[in-house]
């Protein structure tokens, strides 16, 4: 039996579980339910926190597992990312009291406050900066203001945070992240069940991220109308009983297609519809 571990709760539970569901596979009766059996499917779920996925995943324990990129790199675990979910994006910031002039090389001497210590460490190591680094769970920008840290490094999504708080973010960002599908790499290739489990969450991500477009063309319009909608391989073309239109069908990115309608519209084409695309396999 497959075994595969998802977020129990926080940042990445509830779009991890929908993406699941979506795919076909069962859901957990009990949010307090830590482990579910997929007869149907083959599979059991383990429900863990999302730190904790990527070192049973890099031992072996388990085969698959939902986790954040970032959270992945500071356990230090080794895993292969199979796929990137789309959700949980972040980038991750050094950050210090808002009004002083930052950069990442003031770091030195300093301390620096994160609930994800070894990525700082790999981080200032690189660039060959000495600091301390304070360890907490979360809540990680107070810490300045309680006077236990100079900086944070922290996780920045909308940014909201930081500015509550009064601080500024400085430098790169060590880590983009997102959601991410994670694999064994005790295994160098995927076993049958993975490959099917990868394939069917892939197509679900897939179909999240693309729409169909369906229209009615006029004939001498139709080279034009497939440069706005060129498809995967090629656009599907069927006649209609008016020999002078042809109705066509394509895939585009989710983000471009009200661009696309527009153009399309401007073109001459008519009855142009989007729907959703629920999942895909290649
Ligand atoms: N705005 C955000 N806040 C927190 N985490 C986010 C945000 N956006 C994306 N993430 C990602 O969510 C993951 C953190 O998951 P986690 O379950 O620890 O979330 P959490 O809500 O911080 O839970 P907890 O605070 O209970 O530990 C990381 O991969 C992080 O990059
Ligand atoms: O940029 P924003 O959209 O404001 O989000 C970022 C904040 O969200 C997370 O905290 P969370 O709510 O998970 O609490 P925690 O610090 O206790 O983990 C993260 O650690 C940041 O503090
Ligand atoms: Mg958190």
């Amino acid at each position: 039996m497959l075994r595969v571990a998802v977020p129990n709760k926080g940042a990445l539970s509830e779009a991890a579980v929908g993406i699941l569901s979506e795919a076909g596979y069962r859901k957990r009766a009990d949010p307090k339910d830590l482990t579910v059996i997929d007869v149907a499917n083959d599979v059991e779920f383990y429900f863990l926190r999302p730190r904790d996925v990527a070192i049973y995943v890099a031992a072996g324990q388990l085969d698959l597992g939902i986790t954040g990129r970032d959270l992945a790199a500071d356990s230090g675990a080794e895993v292969i990312e199979e796929v990137a979910l789309g959700f949980g994006s972040s980038t991750f910031r050094y950050a210090g009291p808002a009004g002083q002039d930052w950069s990442v090389d003031k770091l030195a001497g300093k301390r620096i406050a994160t609930s994800y210590p070894n990525l700082v460490r790999a981080d200032l190591a690189a660039r060959g900066i000495e600091a301390e680094i304070i360890r907490l769970d979360g809540a990680v920008e107070i810490s300045i203001q309680l006077g236990v840290a100079d900086a944070i490094a922290d996780v920045v999504g909308s940014g909201r945070t930081l500015r509550l708080h009064d601080l500024t973010a400085f430098g790169e960002s060590l880590c983009d992240s997102e959601a991410v599908l994670v694999r064994t790499a005790v295994t160098p290739e995927p076993s049958k069940a993975a490959e099917r489990f990868v394939a069917r969450v892939q197509g679900v991500v897939f179909g999240q991220q693309y729409v169909m477009i369906d229209y009615d063309c006029p004939k001498q319009l139709l080279d034009q109308a497939v440069l706005i909608t060129p498809g995967l391989e090629s656009p599907t073309v069927s006649p209609m009983a008016n020999p002078d239109w042809l109705a066509v069908r394509a895939m585009v990115p989710r983000k471009k297609h009200q661009q696309l309608m527009d153009d399309l519209s401007e073109l001459g084409a008519r009855a142009i519809l989007a729907s959703d695309i629920r999942s895909c396999r290649f």
